[in-house]
């Protein structure tokens, strides 16, 4: 998967360097580029805002500089490929697990991450004839710009991608993944030492009982989502929750 990021903070975006997605573009499975807005632009402040119409707070961007960093973006890549425009927005559809699932699945991701108020509505109008265009938000909260956004997104989905995950790690039983744990939060973890600070470990963790296991983790993940996510508990299906309620 190639992801290029179009950005005035280039910076922002060194967390693409370590960890998960760093190593992932180690080992050739991520192509990620990250460049900065402000190579397209001509004049001598490299200005990329301008005062809204119709007046109201803050800038907006302008829609030339944008216009020809995704000209030159896709100029880059295979003409037989098309890229999917993914721009961060606190009005955008909310960022789900399908949607990274989803979004996983695309072989091109170009983020088109802003600043100010936001992006000339024309820039995405424009490529919205010739491209895939998401508009997403991250949450229900308002940050100062997008690329907070691009990287819980790029982590979301690289996190999908064959090979990214080693063995030991899985995507298998996320949240929100698809399966008999479909939409529960995760349960409790535990680990080595056996006691620490007078504290113990579930027993049935040690019972070598793998039955008994998996129903405790399942009964765990249907309490913590009743406790903290209760609209989720609908979504399960009637024999898991029968087998929740059987489980207090
Ligand atoms: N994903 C995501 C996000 C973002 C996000 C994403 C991208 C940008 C680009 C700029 N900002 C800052 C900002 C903040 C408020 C407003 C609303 N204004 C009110 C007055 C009239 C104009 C619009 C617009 C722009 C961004 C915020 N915030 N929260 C998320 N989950």
């Amino acid at each position: 998967m190639r992801l290029d990021v179009v950005t005035i903070f280039p910076e922002y975006l060194e967390p693409l360097n370590v960890s998960l997605v760093g190593k992932a573009r180690v080992n050739g499975l991520l192509d990620v580029r990250v460049h900065d807005l402000r190579q397209w632009t001509h004049d001598r402040h490299n200005t990329v805002d301008d005062s809204p119409y119709g007046g109201g707070p803050g800038m907006v961007m302008k829609p030339d500089p944008w216009g020809e960093a995704l000209d030159a973006v896709r100029a880059d890549g295979d003409p037989g490929i098309a890229p999917v425009l993914v721009v961060p927005t606190p009005s955008g559809r909310p960022f789900t697990q399908e949607l990274a699932v989803e979004l996983s699945g695309r072989p091109w991701l170009v983020f088109a991450p802003a600043r100010y108020e936001g992006i000339d509505r024309r820039v995405i109008d424009a490529y919205a004839e010739q491209w895939e265009v998401h508009e997403v938000s991250i949450g229900d909260y308002v940050l100062a710009g997008g690329e907070a956004a691009v990287l819980v997104i790029t982590e979301a989905v690289a996190r999908l991608l064959p090979g990214v995950l080693g063995n030991a790690e899985s995507h298998r039983d996320d949240s929100f993944a698809p399966g008999a744990m479909a939409d529960l939060l995760e349960g409790p973890v535990y680990t080595k030492p056996p006691v620490w600070r007078d504290r113990d470990i579930p027993e049935v963790l040690v019972s070598g009982h793998h039955g008994r296991i998996a129903r405790w983790r399942r009964d765990q993940a249907f309490r913590r989502t009743d406790a903290h996510r209760p609209d989720l508990i609908e979504r399960c299906d009637p024999a898991a929750l029968d087998k929740y309620d059987r489980a207090l």
